[in-house]
């Protein structure tokens, strides 16, 4: 998406996307090799055997590659983008970087939202070279600068205050980039510290949603959306509904269907009367699909398509209820 649309909006930019491709589902890519489909992994286990481990590497970062290739665009017909999952990509050296920037183009190309699923947040020095290496670009000495990711948005933790967002704030503004901060996390264990109660009442996820709300509010476009958005667990549903009345006009990504328990029906909170406001991504239950639908490991790319398809249609009823 980012070549075409330049510089425009995120907010707004998401509003037509998910308006025009009918869904509001992000294809979610986490490629852990172990999960990979038996078909793409008994092969690679067989090349790897004996190899030193550089080139393992190269080779199973070219696998990584191929197998998201042909995910993103079986699913990309019932979805508005894709998050790749940052950390995988990361654990296959420079090879899984170089994999992931020729994916994000790819997908791109596809007319899909790139999301990059990091999740960084540092002293404004070091934010500043994560959101360059993530959404912007990095300058080289005053002579020339490059694109290392290129996603369209990337997601970030807050925990450091305002100061850490500013450096990503910045290709926000300049760039037409999105941000997606952790507000409400969809795992076990987000409520020991994110549902702690502070002094003045709030929980602490509802403090950190007012200080996002904060940053989305000067950053609203013509769509009524901000191009700062924030992060809350499908897994949570009480929290979503509570954290969508603090976060008006702010795009929720929404992890946590399929593998971690959530269903789609129980998002409709998230979503305005047009149907706009969140945004699903979905993960391992796509390119797992094959093991709930046919058990046929080969037929995995059209299993996955297929379970697209069908949570489009489910995100679709929770996205048109509250126009009903
Ligand atoms: O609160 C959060 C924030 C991020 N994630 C990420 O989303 C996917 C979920 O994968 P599934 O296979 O669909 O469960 C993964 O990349 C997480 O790192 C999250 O789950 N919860």
């Amino acid at each position: 998406m980012a070549e075409g649309d330049g510089r425009r909006h995120f907010g707004d930019r998401l509003a037509e996307a998910v308006r025009a491709r009918r869904s509001c589902l992000v294809i979610g890519y986490d490629p852990d090799l172990d999960r990979l489909p038996p078909p793409v992994v008994e092969p690679l286990r067989r090349r790897l055997a004996g190899l030193g481990e550089t080139e393992a590497l190269r080779l199973a970062a070219e696998v990584v590659e191929q197998v998201g290739r042909t995910l993103v665009e079986a699913c990309a017909p019932h979805a508005v983008g894709v998050k790749f999952q940052f950390a995988f990509f990361l654990a296959l050296g420079p090879w899984g970087l170089g994999a992931l920037r020729r994916l994000i183009v790819h997908a791109q190309g596809l007319g899909l939202v790139v999301i990059a699923d990091a999740k960084p947040g540092d002293i404004a020095s070091t934010s500043t070279a994560y959101a360059r290496a993530l959404i912007g670009t990095t300058p080289l000495a005053g002579i020339s600068e490059a694109t290392v990711l290129g996603a369209d948005a990337c997601t970030f933790n807050p925990y450091l205050g305002p100061d850490s967002a500013e450096p990503f704030l910045a290709w926000v503004d300049g760039a037409g980039r999105g941000l997606f901060a952790l507000v409400h996390t969809s795992n076990p264990g987000a409520t020991a510290l994110q549902e702690l109660r502070l002094q003045d009442g709030r929980q602490v996820a509802e403090a950190v949603a007012d200080v996002v709300n904060s940053w989305a509010m000067s950053r609203r476009g013509a769509s009524g959306y901000a191009s700062v958005g924030a992060v809350v667990g499908a897994t949570y549903p009480e929290a979503l509904v509570s954290l969508r009345r603090r976060l008006p006009g702010v795009w929720l990504l929404l992890p946590g269907v399929g593998a971690q328990g959530a269903s789609p029906e129980a998002l409709a909170p998230a979503f305005d009367r047009e149907g706009l406001g969140g945004l699903v991504s979905v993960s391992r239950s796509l390119l797992e699909a094959w093991r709930q639908q046919s058990g046929d490991p080969q037929g995995w790319a059209a299993a996955a398509a297929a379970a697209a398809s069908q949570l489009q249609e489910a995100l679709e009823r929770a996205r048109t209820a509250a126009s009903r």
